[in-house]
């Protein structure tokens, strides 16, 4: 099995990758340079599936996952769901006091789960953006980052493998912070988690509309789940990129869709004049 992440070797989501009981021994890991990258190889079936980052505790939802999914990938479903502890580090090419460094770099997920440590303790450092964790780390140990000396935030194991140094280890701004990411697969794949007994099933949909004229739509259709008893553990909206107010409604709930429940509240945001795409039903991590 081909399975795709976020490259290059060391990234947060290619520990996920590695860490995730659903990885077969034998899978073919495949690095795409973006997250739209990893998903649209998904939808070519370059990859069978991948592994992207949806959302961190600290910095919230991954946009370029949610628009990806919703724009450019419409035969991908989301078939598993796992969550990785990410700790941070800061690296350089040598060992250098963290008053000479003028610049840092990372991809700005991670940027911004550090975003108090870099105001504490670098704050004339400039913080750029990289196009991942690993990929920083890389350009700063091979000297290619701007204006040195450069430090870059990913993790420990990318600092070894680019033959960097780690100058502070744990520098996120709460200890507590993890991402959840997505198992992709394209619709109709063979899901081997399907049919595992038990667990705990979540179902993540994405919707929107032009309202029905009176106040309240949103709640109007949010109300489908509440009356029954479907509970919602995460809505994000995102720009509907046609028109300025106009948004999508991604959401996510406990159950399958398999659940009568789950089905009808879907089915009843159709009422609502809603357009409705179920992105898949998983097992939660
Ligand atoms: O750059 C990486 O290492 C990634 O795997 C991406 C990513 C993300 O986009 O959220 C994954 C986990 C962490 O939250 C930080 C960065």
């Amino acid at each position: 099995m081909r399975i795709g992440f976020l490259g290059p070797a060391g990234t947060f989501s290619h520990a996920a990758v590695h860490a995730s009981p659903r990885t077969p021994a034998d899978a073919e890991l495949v690095p795409a340079g973006t997250v739209h990258a990893t998903v649209l190889a998904v939808q070519s079936g370059t990859v069978e599936r991948a592994l992207v980052p949806i959302e961190n505790a600290l910095e919230g939802a991954v946009n370029a996952t949610l628009d990806a999914l919703a724009f450019d990938a419409p035969d991908v479903r989301m078939v598993g769901e796992e969550v990785l502890a990410v700790r941070h580090c800061l690296v350089a090419a040598q060992d250098v006091p963290l008053a000479a460094i003028r610049t840092v770099l990372s991809h700005p997920q991670a940027n911004g789960q550090c975003q108090d440590f870099l105001r504490r303790e670098l704050p004339s450092a400039a913080v750029l953006p990289a196009a991942s964790t690993a990929e920083a780390i890389r350009l700063v140990a091979a000297g290619e980052a701007p204006d040195p000396p450069a430090a870059a935030i990913g993790t420990a194991l990318a600092a070894e493998l680019y033959g960097a140094v780690v100058l502070r280890e744990g520098v996120e701004d709460d200890a507590s912070n993890v991402t959840r990411f997505v198992w992709l697969a394209r619709d109709g794949a063979v899901d081997d988690a399907a049919d595992a007994p038990g667990g705990r099933w979540k179902t993540s949909v994405v919707f929107s509309g032009d309202g029905d004229g009176r106040p309240g739509w949103l709640v109007r259709c949010l109300s489908e789940f509440a009356f029954r008893g479907v509970n919602l553990t995460k809505i994000e909206s995102r720009p509907a990129r046609h028109r300025l107010g106009h948004y999508l409604f991604h959401l996510d709930m406990d159950g399958s869709i398999a659940d009568p429940r789950v089905a009808e509240a879907v089915a009843a945001l159709e009422i609502h004049g809603a357009s409705t795409r179920v992105l898949g039903s998983y097992l939660a991590a």
